[in-house]
């Protein structure tokens, strides 16, 4: 008989969300003090973002993180400060023994020092010296987790803010938000900014502390907030209502949560770079408040560009993405009164013709058009749930999403990494179980911070992913799926960049910490291949461009003034550059309208929902990152031919002391003999070199330069060669430009020209 049969301790409980998260925190990413850091700051970043875009302002978000002591928490906390009375309680105590052990250790490590410095001088062993002086700080840190402190977090944005009657619920219940709907956000689950709340209820006991003015309204809400974890409710402390004098909208949040910043702090502000490379549009402050000023650190990642993505849509729910739980609540949440108008209002994809044909399949089970949805038998919402997987639906358009743009991408990788080759590209729209997705991908070759080798950057629905990305898609398919041989890119030498962002109402992420996403959806593998070797194809091409373009000019020097030419007649220009990009972006929208549907038809066509839409994600990614690769190939190609023609130089710049050395030797030896000799004569027929070398008027240096200036000659007749064997030397070479535009206006001149080069406005 079991405990719970004997009326033992298994006793029926039940727990509230809030409590099944403080007891799970990792499930959110809330796995240690530092990635509990990491992860507030991550969480109240990407509510700002999703709050500015979705009033289309150019997001400005500033974070601060501040340093405080348990002397000032506990301030805080109203605690005095309190004398010990047993030292020896406390993990900071030290025994007698462990002191004689430390003090031995210590003079070891003198001594070790003092043989480093005899055997490799001063300044190593100062760093050997500072490195142990760190790892001894460390060790005499009290408590097991060591470095790990309590800071205040405060975001603040420019969003569109929190109605003063929402703000308690938003933010002291968990599971409650705003982003349920089927729409591409950043956030989903309603969980981020409680389990910030949460942890900083069970580490520091403090409450949230909310600021927050809709557009136009003459307030500001003042809000000191915690959550009842046991009940999952708000916990109001204060509400108020200030005067909003500025006009100010928007929110500002504040926490204070045990943390650690220094094991985390690389994380962070990876985290800050990255965002900052997938939304040039925004703008972001960060500043970090030490107790030691000399460890604070302030930063800016500026906005780049004005223009933003158009904010995402909410759109209706596919028939093949809805389960049957799903089609029951919209049953009941419907505000239509016949199964007709249920079946065109609630689902995307079905018009009236065809939700009439719906209908005549379910017939046969006793309903008709007009049948009230909310009179339906459970067997008959069984028979429609079923029916929605049956038939074939056109796939949705992706209109609703809001892809970063490749202009965007391109910017944002420009800002941050300075690469040296970039191609971008954007997928087509493409289907996942009922949800559209996009895929956009970056390749680059060099730049700052890259590591010989593929380093692989990921974003979905534009939020960076930095943990866990060995089992991501992303970091897969870029690194088993593509041969990165065939675009002449060397996988462990060469520098590359692969940036890879997915948009979707439905990212398949594993786990609510939203790290990374599952390598089994072969759609999404499909679609990130393609977009990488897109990029990599567009390489292949454009390096050979900039190739030529640097063979052609003799020196860096000449590179830089023609890009400073360029940048000249550009900035003169701008105005008529901006009037064209607002009529080429019309154009491209039109256009990719069309490509849409027509691309949503072709699908619709092949797409038989099953093992054809997975083929069809896998071969779309595989498609997109084959793309990239063959443009790389042929800018790798060029850029290799730069590199034998450089080797070549040198090799020949390497003999000219030896070469001259000889001749001069020769020379020297032959004006010193007897003048009737046979090769004295032969050298006096044509040439008086001999009394020139005798009168020491040719000397072995000047023969160096000679020689040096014959080598630079030949190897600049080479180049041009090279150009004009690539196409080049009759033409121009182009490189393209993405404009942004200021203004609605079009009017363009044909043709703006400069010394060094001529820029060509076209639409
Ligand atoms: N800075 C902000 N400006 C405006 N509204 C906000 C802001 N921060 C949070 N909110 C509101 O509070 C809600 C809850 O936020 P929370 O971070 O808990 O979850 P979420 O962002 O909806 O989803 P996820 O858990 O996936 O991050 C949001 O849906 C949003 O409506």
């Amino acid at each position: 008989m079991s405990k719970a049969g004997k009326g033992g301790s298994d006793k029926l409980q039940q727990k509230s969300p809030a409590e099944f998260f403080a007891e799970n925190k990792n499930i959110a990413g809330f796995d240690n003090p530092g990635k509990c850091l990491y992860t507030t700051v991550r969480e109240l970043v990407e509510n700002a973002l999703d709050s500015a875009e979705s009033i289309s302002v150019l997001p400005l978000v500033e974070i601060t993180i501040e340093e405080v002591s348990r002397a000032r928490l506990n301030t805080l906390r109203g605690l005095g400060d309190h004398a010990r009375v047993d030292e020896q309680l406390y993990h900071d105590y030290e025994s007698e023994d462990a002191r004689k052990k430390r003090l031995a250790k210590e003079a070891k490590e003198k001594q070790r020092l003092e043989k480093l410095a005899a055997s490799k001088g001063e300044a190593a062993a100062a760093a050997a010296a500072a490195d142990a002086a760190r790892k001894a700080a460390d060790g005499k840190k009290a408590g097991p987790a060591r470095g790990t402190l309590f800071y205040k977090v405060t975001v603040k944005d420019n969003g569109c803010g929190m109605s003063h009657a929402d703000i308690p619920n938003m933010l002291g219940r968990v599971l409650s938000g705003t982003k349920y709907g089927v729409k591409q956000t950043r956030g989903k689950f309603g969980l981020g900014a409680k389990m910030a709340l949460i942890w900083s209820k069970m580490t520091t006991g403090l409450p949230f502390s909310i600021s927050s003015a809709l557009r136009k309204q003459d307030f500001r809400s003042q809000y000191e907030l915690d959550i009842d974890i046991h009940k999952n409710a708000p916990n109001v402390h204060s509400a108020a209502k200030l005067p909003n004098a500025d006009g100010w909208h928007g929110a500002c949040l504040s926490l204070t949560i045990e943390g650690n910043w220094s094991s985390y702090r690389a994380k962070l502000l990876k985290y800050l770079r990255q965002i900052a490379v997938i939304t040039p549009y925004a703008q972001f402050s960060f500043q970090y408040i030490a107790e030691d000023p000399k460890s604070s650190l302030k930063l800016t990642f500026r906005r780049r560009t004005d223009v933003m993505p158009p904010p995402p849509k909410i759109t209706k729910h596919h028939p093949s993405s809805v389960d049957l739980e799903l089609v029951k609540r919209l049953i009941t949440e419907t505000k239509a009164t016949s199964l007709s108008a249920f079946l065109t209002r609630e689902f995307d994809q079905v018009s009236k013709a065809l939700s009439g044909r719906l209908i005549g399949e379910l017939r046969s089970g006793g309903v008709n058009a007009s049948t009230d949805p909310k009179q339906l038998s459970s067997q008959q919402v069984v028979r429609l749930h079923q029916l929605l997987h049956e038939v074939r639906f056109a796939d949705p358009s992706g209109s609703h999403l809001s892809p970063a743009g490749e202009y965007n991408l391109r910017l944002g990788v420009m800002k941050e990494l300075q690469p040296e080759l970039i191609a971008t590209h954007a997928g087509d729209v493409r289907v996942f179980e009922g949800h559209a997705f996009i895929v956009e991908a970056a390749v680059s070759l060099g730049g700052r911070e890259l590591r010989p080798g593929i380093n692989v950057y990921r974003f979905a629905n534009r939020i960076p992913l930095l943990f866990e990305g060995g089992s991501d898609v992303i970091t897969r398919t870029a690194t088993k799926r593509i041969n990165w041989g065939s675009y002449k890119i060397n996988q462990s030498s060469d520098r590359v960049g692969v940036f890879v962002s997915i948009v979707s109402t439905k990212i398949p992420f594993k786990g609510a910490g939203k790290e990374y996403i599952g390598d089994d959806v072969e759609e999404m593998v499909s679609a990130v291949k393609a977009a990488i070797q897109q990029c990599c194809a567009q390489l292949r091409v454009r390096g050979s461009r900039w190739n030529s373009c640097l063979i052609a000019g003799s020196s860096w020097g000449n590179v830089e003034e023609m890009v400073g030419a360029v940048k000249a007649t550009i900035q003169q220009c701008c105005v008529q550059l901006r009037e064209m990009v607002v009529a080429v972006k019309a154009a491209i929208q039109q256009c990719c309208a069309q490509l849409r549907v027509s691309r949503s038809l072709r699908h619709h066509c092949l797409n038989a929902r099953s093992v054809w839409g997975c083929v069809e994600m896998v071969s779309a990614v595989k498609a997109a990152i084959q793309q990239c690769c063959a443009q790389l190939r042929v800018k790798i190609a060029k850029a290799l031919a730069l590199r034998e023609q450089q080797q070549r130089r040198r090799n020949l710049t390497k003999y000219i002391p030896d070469a001259a050395g000889a001749i001069f030797t020769v020379l020297a030896a032959m004006a010193g003999s007897d003048p009737r000799g046979p090769k004295r004569r032969r050298l006096q027929d044509s040439s008086n070199l001999l009394q020139q070398v005798a009168r020491k008027e040719v000397v072995q240096a000047m023969l160096e330069k000679k020689l040096a200036e014959h080598v630079e000659r030949i190897d600049t007749d080479m180049a041009l060669e090279f150009q004009v064997a690539q196409g080049l030397a009759g033409g121009a070479a182009k490189q393209q430009l993405w404009l942004a535009p200021l203004c609605d206006k079009t009017h363009y001149g044909a043709e703006l020209h400069a010394n060094a080069c001529v820029v060509r406005l076209l639409h």
